[in-house]
């Protein structure tokens, strides 16, 4: 088994305040992984260091092989990434979103041209590309900003939340090609505050106050607790776990350490 994810131990503070402590997970490629967990529990945090966009404070971790501390540029130039805010220029078309990014992709003529074919077909973009961008409904947008990342044909798709304030059907639409995507092999690592899409993803991982307090698959997890629905699972966990954000105080930042 090839292992997309190897973290081990990943640690991230802000001064004293620790937003990760100590978190452990591995997921092989073409699994969708799922990360849930309140706001604030740590989600975007531990995404961001397994993209090698911010510098882990203590612990290692592997993506597609490579370290997120000595090697971050390998792991960006793989993976394609989307946050709940898209990113997009809403005062440029489809096609014009689309052509910035194979530029920040070093994507350039033929191959370029190539690769925006492929995922206008891929994402059934056809008839909008010349639409302004600023016109599309949040739906739309959506999946216009799931093209631009699918652009350099990424070995792993972190998405941040992607499908927050879009509309079931567009939802719906969405995750339908995001396991397309996994069973050709991709990667994918998602945060989601939505039970149907967690209960979608071949593993899950809970966070909670920075750290990672339940991993596996979602039937797993249910069965782990007794718990019929992963509404009464991570009910369950807040509850348990619920206390002071033990985070803020020095003794906190140092537990895992
Ligand atoms: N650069 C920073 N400096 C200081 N604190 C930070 C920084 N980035 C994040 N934090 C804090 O770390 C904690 C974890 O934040 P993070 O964004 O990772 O949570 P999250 O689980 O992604 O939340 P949400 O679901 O709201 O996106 C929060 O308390 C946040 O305020």
């Amino acid at each position: 088994m090839s292992l997309a994810i190897d973290c081990q131990g990943l640690i991230k503070r802000f001064g004293t305040y620790t937003a990760v402590q100590d978190v452990t997970f591995q997921i092989p490629q073409g699994a969708i992984m799922g990360f849930v967990g309140p706001n604030g529990a740590g989600k975007t945090t531990t995404i961001r260091m397994l993209c090698g966009v911010l510098v882990p404070t203590d612990g290692k971790a592997t993506v597609l092989g490579f370290d997120v501390k000595s090697q971050p540029e390998d792991i960006k130039q793989r993976i394609g990434y989307m946050s709940q805010k898209f990113s997009l220029y809403d005062d440029l078309t489809v096609a014009e979103n689309l052509a910035f990014y194979a530029g920040v992709y070093n994507l350039r003529g033929k191959e370029a041209a190539l690769q925006k074919k492929r995922v206008v077909e891929r994402i059934g973009l056809g008839e909008r590309t010349s639409q302004l961008v600023s016109s599309l409904s949040g739906g739309w947008k959506q999946r216009v900003a799931l093209a631009c990342a699918l652009l350099h044909s990424p070995q792993l798709l972190v998405l941040d939340e992607p499908t927050a304030g879009v509309d079931p059907v567009s939802r719906r639409i969405f995750w339908d090609i995001i396991h397309q995507l996994a069973e050709e092999g991709m990667t994918i690592l998602v945060s989601t505050h939505y039970m149907d899409e967690a209960a979608s993803c071949d593993y899950l991982g809970f966070v909670f106050y920075g750290r990672l307090i339940a991993f596996g698959s979602p039937e797993e997890m249910k069965q782990r607790e007794g718990k019929e629905t992963l509404d009464d699972l991570f009910i369950y966990y807040v509850e348990r776990e619920a206390s002071e954000d033990p985070r803020n105080t020095k003794a906190g930042s140092g537990g895992a350490g």
